[in-house]
């Protein structure tokens, strides 16, 4: 049996929270189980919403010293905030490759800034967008949303990139985000998911740890299937 070192990570993000909060609302997800915080970064150009930059991300920082952040960049010109995130202290950036003219060079550069690469999709976007890159990066992000707002539906005809990404490269970290709940989990899991980002469901929930725990298990229970099927 081939052994592979595929993790689950639950990585909520605080996108519809209460972002005068910022700080609580944060450490109340890391409380519930959260793996890591995906933290939405929306320049007003790329997306037509605005939320928040490296500013905010540093004071968030001073605040919580040991949590993996991940920023999602939805920003027209991702090359332009590696350093400013670099030094707010952000451990993953993750850009579009829509808005990119050279996706190698800006690996390159999120990586000299010590931080790790993800590549992202928009629904629109095919795989074969990102297949040339794929060693040069450490996750791949399927968004199964319009990028823009939280709360929106899951789209579930994206799974066929989740699924292709993972047949093809079975120890790739797979990341979902967009309408993913208890609802719409499974699909993800069966997908070949493993790194799930999740808003409204855990933020709206009266218990985050429950739910964080049941997409936990879900999750856990495909890689382990998908493991003993190698
Ligand atoms: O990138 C995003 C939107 O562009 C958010 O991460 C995503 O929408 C999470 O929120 P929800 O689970 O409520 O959809
Ligand atoms: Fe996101």
């Amino acid at each position: 049996m081939a052994k592979s070192g595929l993790m689950c990570k639950i990585g909520p993000s605080v996108l519809n929270a209460n972002l005068a909060e910022l700080h609580n609302e944060s450490q109340r997800l890391l409380d519930s189980g959260a793996d890591y915080l995906h933290l939405d970064v929306m320049d007003g150009h790329f997306v037509p919403n605005i939320t928040f930059g490296h500013p905010v991300v540093k004071c968030l920082r001073t605040k919580i010293t040991d949590a993996f952040f991940e920023t999602h960049m939805m920003v027209t010109k991702p090359e332009q905030w590696i350093e400013p995130m670099a030094d707010a202290g952000v451990d993953q950036y993750t850009f579009h490759v829509e808005t990119c003219n050279d996706v190698p060079f800006v690996c390159r550069k999120v990586k000299e800034a010590g931080m790790k690469v993800g590549l992202a999709l928009k629904p629109g976007t095919g795989v074969e967008a990102v297949q040339q890159y794929i060693d040069q990066a450490d996750m791949i992000l399927v968004m199964t949303v319009e990028p823009g707002f939280g709360g929106q539906k899951f789209m579930r005809d994206m799974m066929g990139k989740v699924h292709w990404l993972r047949q093809n490269y079975p120890d790739l970290d797979i990341e979902v985000d967009g309408g993913v709940g208890l609802s719409t989990i499974e699909a993800c899991a069966e997908a070949g998911a493993n790194m799930i980002v999740s808003g409204t469901a855990v933020i709206g929930a009266e218990d985050p740890g429950k739910v964080i725990a049941t997409m936990r298990d879900i999750v856990e229970g495909s890689i382990q299937k998908c493991q003993l099927e190698r």
